[in-house]
């Protein structure tokens, strides 16, 4: 009966109907600054570990809820002095959250969470990402650069992957490199130069690289000497 009913449905719907959840598939990639939000992890086993060393830049806003840590996690909150509640989870934890992240390993707990979660929060449900409004890309950073790769839930496994085979791409020097590019783009700004010359010049420094740090220091004297600069 069930199988007659689903015949008639496309890949989407048969999910939606399996997992009793709306799917959107529409995610829209953002580097988010996440100063002053707060952030709320529920759960102490390897998922939460992983989420909170990508969240450790706003290591002051986040507080983690879970009765017990692994140990590796432990030794993470202890080292960056992050704020661990050793309790199970109820509503007054994140009522007030921003971004919260499910990690538990209690389906009930789980799905207490998602009913209770303020309308406004960011949620990202490890158990069933498509319960959540957020998911986490794999990233790669070299630096001021940074990739995110998402399969939209699809392989994480190729996710991890692709990245591989993208950080084999990029040369050692690149992290130097982007570093580069900045300085050099901060300096093009300043210069006295036209609208045209500068397009060029930015362009130059993508198409013909420079890595040694001495190439680019030489490359940075030779604009300034050519050049009248703004006070
Ligand atoms: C990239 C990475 C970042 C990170 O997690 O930090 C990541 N998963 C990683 C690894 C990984 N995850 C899983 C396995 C076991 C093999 C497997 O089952 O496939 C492995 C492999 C491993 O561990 O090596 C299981 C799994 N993953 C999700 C579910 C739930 C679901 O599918 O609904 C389940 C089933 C849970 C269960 O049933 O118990 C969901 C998500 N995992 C995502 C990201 C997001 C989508 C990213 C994308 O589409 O590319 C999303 C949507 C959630 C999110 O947004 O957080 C990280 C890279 C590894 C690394 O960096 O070492
Ligand atoms: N998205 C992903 O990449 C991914 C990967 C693997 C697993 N998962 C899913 O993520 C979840 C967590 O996985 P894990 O490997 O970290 O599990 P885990 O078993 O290592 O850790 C679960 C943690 O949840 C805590 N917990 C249990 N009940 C709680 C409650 N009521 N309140 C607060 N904390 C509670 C436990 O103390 C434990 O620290 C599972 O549902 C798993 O299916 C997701």
């Amino acid at each position: 009966m069930i199988f007659c009913q689903l015949a008639c449905l496309d890949s989407i719907s048969i999910l939606q109907y399996i997992l009793g959840v709306e799917i959107n598939m529409n995610y829209l990639p953002l580097f988010l600054n996440l100063q002053n939000k707060q952030i709320v992890i529920i759960g102490g086993g390897q998922v939460a570990e992983r989420r909170l060393i990508r969240l450790l830049p706003f290591k002051e806003n986040i507080t983690i809820v879970s009765p017990a840590l692994d140990k590796s996690l432990r030794q993470l909150i202890e080292l960056h002095n992050v704020y661990w509640l050793q309790t199970t989870c109820q509503q007054e934890h994140f009522k007030k959250a921003d971004l919260i992240v499910i990690a538990t390993n209690d389906p009930i707990t789980n799905q207490y969470v998602l009913e209770n979660a303020p309308t406004s929060a960011w949620i990202n449900a490890a158990h069933q990402a498509e319960a959540g409004n957020i998911h986490f890309p794999i990233t790669i950073q070299k630096g001021k650069l940074q990739i995110a790769i998402s399969t939209g839930g699809a392989s994480p496994i190729l996710a991890k992957k692709l990245k591989k085979s993208l950080e084999a791409e990029l040369p050692d020097q690149y992290e130097q490199y982007i570093d580069f590019l900045f300085e050099a783009r901060q300096l093009i700004k300043q210069l006295n130069i036209s609208v045209a010359t500068r397009k060029q010049l930015l362009h130059e420094i993508v198409e013909k690289p420079i890595y040694s740090k001495k190439d680019q220091q030489v490359w940075f004297e030779k604009l300034k000497k050519t050049n009248v600069m703004h006070d």
